[in-house]
């Protein structure tokens, strides 16, 4: 087969799947036809594809519309899925022009449908390799987030912080790492090469294959982004307390619980991410009990000392990791992560004895999934007060601490350092 053939028929394939099913990248691929069976290279090139390919949709989908009689929406779902990410990699990925008109016009014989249209993507492709660069120099990096979100966005945070969000939401994310003992952080920045950030968060700029990496094996530390490594720390948790870990799986915050030495019990009702936070635990060598369980029904042996629930959400706030993840959901699923989300934190509420601190966070952007969604858990059950969050707790991010003493993280935030996830949390206590 044609060589650079099958990376580029499984970015197209996985296009498709994503868009049609809502379904995240990385699965997505996983079940696309000859994925597996390709080597390492022509794996991380696909991911590189499909990655920019969503990274860019906007930009992308502006450049090619100059030169499509129909919009793109209208075309063969395969077929705009080969224009799509063959124009990805003209524009953005340096692809040399002939190696990438000749085999997406090659990938038209696939189905019947695209074999006739040979011809056309053959043309547009060659169009945008020669007159592209200059129309996307004419767009801009918040053309790549869908509309409703960059409406929320806009209206939740200001058209600056929206521009300065998108402009780091184009670079490729860096990878984050936890240490488990904090004493040894400087040691394993120097063996990593990684840049120590103010919360204590390691930073290396590039991820590549983290399993080779010096400590990895030996379980001394695990990838987390800079963001959702505050949320725990943010409980005041001693060591022997008893604390529930609500929504854990895969287990980064179960773990940073256990590193202080807490009586962590992981509850979370998928068993193939338990699978990996039990992988997680064993690597490290660090304890918690599991329960795999719906967490609005799960009841601890007895009340807990703190209680943190990582909600799931639109996750928003992780497009640059998961660039696709503003596509593949809708406004309708902020309305319904949000009403999960205040019956998950009713019963975390339940959870925790009195006078026993809650942290619940979320990695979205969405106000519906933040703000709104600690205001409406205050209005609804009258035992919790706030707790506000203060500076000294979380170095360099003052001024992510909202008048109501919550915590907004943005992707903006040490912009100049490569940026971080969305997220937002808040505390409670429990007062009777
Ligand atoms: C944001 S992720 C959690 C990430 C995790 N806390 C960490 O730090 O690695 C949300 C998790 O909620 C879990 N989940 C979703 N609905 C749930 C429910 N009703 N009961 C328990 N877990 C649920 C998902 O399986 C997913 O693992």
């Amino acid at each position: 087969m044609k060589d650079g053939l099958p990376p580029r028929r499984c970015a197209a394939l996985a296009y498709a799947t994503i868009l049609r099913d809502r379904r995240a990248l990385e699965p997505a691929l996983e079940h696309t036809p000859g994925y597996r069976k390709m080597s390492d290279r022509d794996r991380a090139f696909a991911r590189a594809i499909l990655a920019t390919t969503f990274r860019r949709l906007g930009q992308t989908r502006k450049v090619l519309d100059h030169f499509l009689a129909k919009p793109l929406e209208e075309t063969t779902e395969y077929a705009a899925a080969l224009l799509v990410t063959g124009a990805t990699q003209l524009l953005w990925m340096d692809g040399p022009p002939h190696a990438v008109v000749s085999t997406t016009v090659a990938l038209c014989q696939d189905t019947t449908e695209t074999y006739g249209l040979k011809g056309v993507v053959n043309a547009v492709l060659r169009k945008v390799s020669t007159e592209g660069p200059d129309l996307a120099a004419r767009t801009a990096p918040r053309d790549n987030l869908p509309d409703w979100v960059s409406r929320s966005w806009r209206k939740a945070y200001g058209p600056g912080a929206l521009s300065r969000i998108t402009n780091v939401q184009m670079q490729p994310p860096p990878l984050d790492i936890t240490v488990k003992d904090p004493v040894e952080r400087e040691r394993w920045a120097g063996a990593l090469g990684a840049e120590i950030l103010p919360n204590g968060t390691l930073r290396r700029r590039e991820i590549g294959d983290i399993t080779q990496l010096p400590g990895f094996r030996e379980g001394a530390w695990w990838a987390q982004d800079a963001a959702a490594a505050i949320p725990a720390t943010l409980l005041g948790v001693k060591s022997g307390d008893h604390v529930a870990d609500l929504c854990a799986a895969p287990g980064g915050k179960t773990l940073q619980l256990a590193a202080l030495g807490a009586r962590v019990t992981a509850v979370d009702d998928n068993e193939g991410r338990l699978k990996r936070l039990r992988d997680n635990l064993s690597r490290t060598g660090l304890r918690a009990a599991v329960a795999v369980e719906d967490v609005r029904r799960f009841r601890p042996k007895g009340p807990a000392d703190a209680v943190l629930l990582d909600a799931p959400c639109t996750a928003t706030g992780t497009m640059r990791r998961h660039p696709e993840a503003g596509w593949i959901k809708k406004p309708g699923d902020v309305q319904r992560m949000s009403r999960l989300q205040l019956e998950m934190a009713g019963a975390a509420a339940r959870m925790l004895r009195p006078g026993g601190w809650m942290v619940i966070c979320t990695c979205s952007l969405q106000p519906e999934e933040g703000e709104q969604l600690a205001a409406r858990l205050l209005e609804t059950r009258k035992d919790l007060k706030p707790v506000a969050i203060q500076d000294g707790e979380v170095p360099g991010l003052a001024e992510a601490i909202t008048p109501e003493g919550w915590l907004r993280l943005t992707p903006a935030l040490w912009a100049d350092r490569g940026g971080m996830d969305g997220f937002f949390a808040a505390r409670f206590e429990k007062s009777s």
